[in-house]
């Protein structure tokens, strides 16, 4: 299937490429504006997350984490280098097969906010699949499906305002699910719970993960939320400068992870 240029592949979701990798950065940079006041937000970023890894994206306010993100998941062009996701250029993409891909194939859990206050939990878990054209009523079942699996039997009707923060990050961690994406993307996904409440929703998050073989790709502040994923790599004035592998935290066993092995400067490939 090529672009009506003729020249360019575009995204068919059922067809991978035959050497798909999960997502990949090479030689990233990102600049916001220009002349004296740009910012170099990335500033040449080499980065693979494997199909299933999860990664934690850490680094003082400023480095470049949500800048990094948010072009791996195709949200930001980036200034220069290539983002790629099985094996495809998300630059070569047409803004519709990026937004064809962003639906079908990545999913999105932020701090908060991003459930649609109007709308019952069923139904906002529903929504991305009835925009991809799933039927409504297949959509709400698979919804109210996601919702019991993440312990929300019996409020599929309730309003954002009517949940719990940590309950509305479960219908969150479901709405991002429902489509079996190959990859979330969390943008510090408990910055706004407690201790204990972030707690079930990591514990929510990684298992659902872990369940459908999604790769995860979470920015947070905090070490014992990067804890819950097997690699954690360090972000400093646009570039990767640290990276540790390590045992992630499980609520299975209820144990935290354990740090493997640290690496040194730019150590992320
Ligand atoms: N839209 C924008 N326009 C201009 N500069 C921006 C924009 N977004 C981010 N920046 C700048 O780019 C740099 C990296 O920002 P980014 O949000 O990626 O950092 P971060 O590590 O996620 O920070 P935090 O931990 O505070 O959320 C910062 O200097 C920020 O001020």
């Amino acid at each position: 299937m090529t672009d009506t240029t003729g020249t360019r592949p575009a995204f068919d979701p059922a067809r991978p490429t035959p050497d798909a990798t999960g997502l990949e950065a090479i030689a990233l940079t990102k600049t916001y504006g220009d002349g004296p006041t740009a910012t170099h937000a990335l500033a040449g970023v080499d980065l693979r997350v494997a199909p299933g890894e999860s990664l934690a994206i850490m680094g003082p306010s400023g480095s470049g984490k949500t800048t990094l993100l948010h072009v791996l998941a195709g949200i930001l062009p980036p200034t220069a280098g290539t983002a790629m996701w099985r094996g495809r250029s998300l630059a070569d993409l047409s803004d519709a097969d990026r937004t064809k891909l962003r639906r079908s194939e990545f999913g999105f859990v932020f701090q908060s906010g991003q459930l649609l206050p109007e709308l019952p939990a069923d139904e906002n878990v529903a929504l991305p699949l009835m925009l991809a054209g799933v039927a409504r009523a297949e959509a709400t079942a698979r919804a109210r499906q996601w919702l019991a699996h993440l312990g929300l039997r019996g409020m599929e009707g309730r309003r954002p305002g009517e949940l719990s923060g940590g309950q509305a990050q479960r219908v969150a961690i479901a709405r991002a699910l429902v489509g079996n994406p190959g990859v979330i993307f969390a943008d510090e996904p408990t910055g706004a719970l407690d201790q204990t409440t972030g707690w079930e929703v990591m514990n929510a998050l990684t298992t659902a993960c872990r369940a459908q073989g999604a790769s995860l790709v979470l920015v947070t502040h905090d070490v014992d939320v990067a804890h819950w994923c097997s690699r954690t790599i360090q972000m400093r004035d646009g570039l990767v400068v640290g990276e540790q592998r390590q045992v992630p935290t499980t609520g299975a066993t209820g144990t935290t992870g354990a740090t493997g092995t640290t690496g040194t400067e730019g150590a992320a490939r």
